[in-house]
C-alpha cells in the first residue's frame, strides 16, 4: 500500500463493491476439502488451495476471508502459509478479511492490532474479524489502527450460527446486538465526520464493520435493529453451506443491502479445485445476489 494517499478501507471495499459486486469468497481449508481437492493435509497443500482460490476468483470477488484457524492448525508452518496468501492477495489488488476473530483486553487487543493490522507485519490484512464481547470499547487499538493504516475491523454483531441468538438477543429492545450495532454505526460517523473535515469528500462507508449472518432471518426487525441510515459494511456469511440465499439476503437488510458484502466458503470451495468450476460457482452465487 502506497504511503502517499491513503484511502480507507471503506472506500476501498465500496469501489471493490461498486466493481465486482457483492461477493467475498472465504478461503476455508477444511480438511475434507483438502481430501476431495486430491491435497494432503498439510502447510503446502493450504497454501496451493488458497492460491488457487484467489487465481480462479480473484476478479470476481470483491474480496477474500481466510479462515485463519484452519491454517494455525498447522501451527507455524500453517501460519506462514498464510502471510504468504495475504501478501498474494495484496499483489493481485484483491481484499484480503483475516477472519480470526480476535477480543481481549485493550492491552492485549493493541498485540493482536498490530499483529494483523500493522503495516509490516507479516500477517497484515485489509480487514480483521474482532469480537466485542470483552466490551466493544476495548476494541479501540484496532479501530484506531486500522482507521490510521486505511485497514478495517468487522464486529460480530448478529452471528449466523442459532447459538449466538443465547448471547446477542440478550436485552430486548435494548439488546447486546443493537448495542454493538449502534457502537459501530457511531465509530463511522465520527470517521467520517473527520474525513469530511480533512476535505476528502463524502465517503460512503466508514471502516468499521459489523459482521451480521445471512441467516438471521427476522431477528434485525425484531430487535429493532435499524441498519439503512447507518455507513457500516455488513459482512454476511452464512450463504449456500449454512442455507442463506441472495433472496434471504435482500429480505433481511432491505435498504440496507447496498452495504452487504454477502460471503461464502464450502459452497464454492466444494467446485474445486477445476479453476473454471470454481469460477463458475462463484459467477452463479453472483448472479444470486445480484437477484
Ligand atoms: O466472521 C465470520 O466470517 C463468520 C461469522 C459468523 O457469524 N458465521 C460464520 O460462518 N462466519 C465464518 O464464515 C465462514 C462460513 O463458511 P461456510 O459456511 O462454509 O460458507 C466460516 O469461516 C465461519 O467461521
Amino acid at each position: 500500500m502506497p504511503d502517499t494517499v491513503r484511502r480507507s478501507f471503506g472506500a476501498r471495499l465500496q469501489l471493490a463493491m461498486d466493481t465486482r459486486g457483492q461477493l467475498c469468497v472465504g478461503i476455508d481449508p477444511h480438511p475434507a476439502l483438502l481430501a476431495a481437492w486430491g491435497l494432503n493435509d498439510d502447510a503446502a497443500a493450504l497454501e496451493r488451495f488458497s492460491l488457487t482460490v484467489l487465481e480462479a476468483v480473484g476478479e470476481q470477488a470483491a474480496a477474500v476471508k481466510p479462515q485463519v484457524a484452519l491454517f494455525e492448525r498447522h501451527g507455524s508452518a500453517g501460519l506462514a502459509a498464510l502471510e504468504r496468501v495475504l501478501a498474494a492477495c495484496s499483489e493481485a489488488g484483491v481484499l484480503s478479511i483475516a477472519d480470526a476473530k480476535r477480543g481481549d483486553i485493550g492491552s492485549t487487543m493493541a498485540a493482536y492490532a498490530d499483529a494483523w493490522l500493522r503495516d509490516g507485519s507479516a500477517l497484515a490484512a485489509d480487514a480483521l474479524t474482532v469480537s466485542p464481547y470483552l466490551g466493544f470499547e476495548s476494541l479501540r487499538p484496532a479501530l484506531d489502527l486500522a482507521q490510521a493504516s486505511g485497514r478495517g475491523v468487522f464486529v460480530l454483531g448478529l452471528t449466523s450460527n442459532p447459538e449466538g441468538a443465547s448471547v446477542q438477543h440478550v436485552g430486548g429492545d435494548h439488546s447486546v446486538a443493537a448495542r454493538i450495532v449502534d457502537a459501530a454505526a457511531a465509530e463511522n460517523s465520527r470517521e467520517l465526520g473527520r474525513a469530511a473535515a480533512a476535505g476528502s469528500g463524502s465517503l460512503p462507508l466508514g471502516s468499521t464493520g459489523l459482521v451480521i449472518g445471512a441467516t438471521v432471518g427476522t431477528a434485525l426487525t425484531e430487535l429493532g435493529i435499524h441498519l439503512a441510515a447507518a455507513h457500516t459494511p455488513i459482512l454476511a456469511p452464512g450463504l449456500g453451506a449454512q442455507g442463506a440465499t441472495g433472496a434471504d439476503l435482500r429480505t433481511t437488510f432491505g435498504a440496507a443491502y447496498p452495504n452487504v458484502l454477502a460471503t461464502s466458503s464450502r459452497d464454492i470451495l466444494k467446485a474445486g479445485p477445476s479453476r473454471d468450476a470454481l469460477r463458475d460457482a462463484a459467477g452463479q452465487t453472483l448472479a444470486g445476489l445480484a437477484g
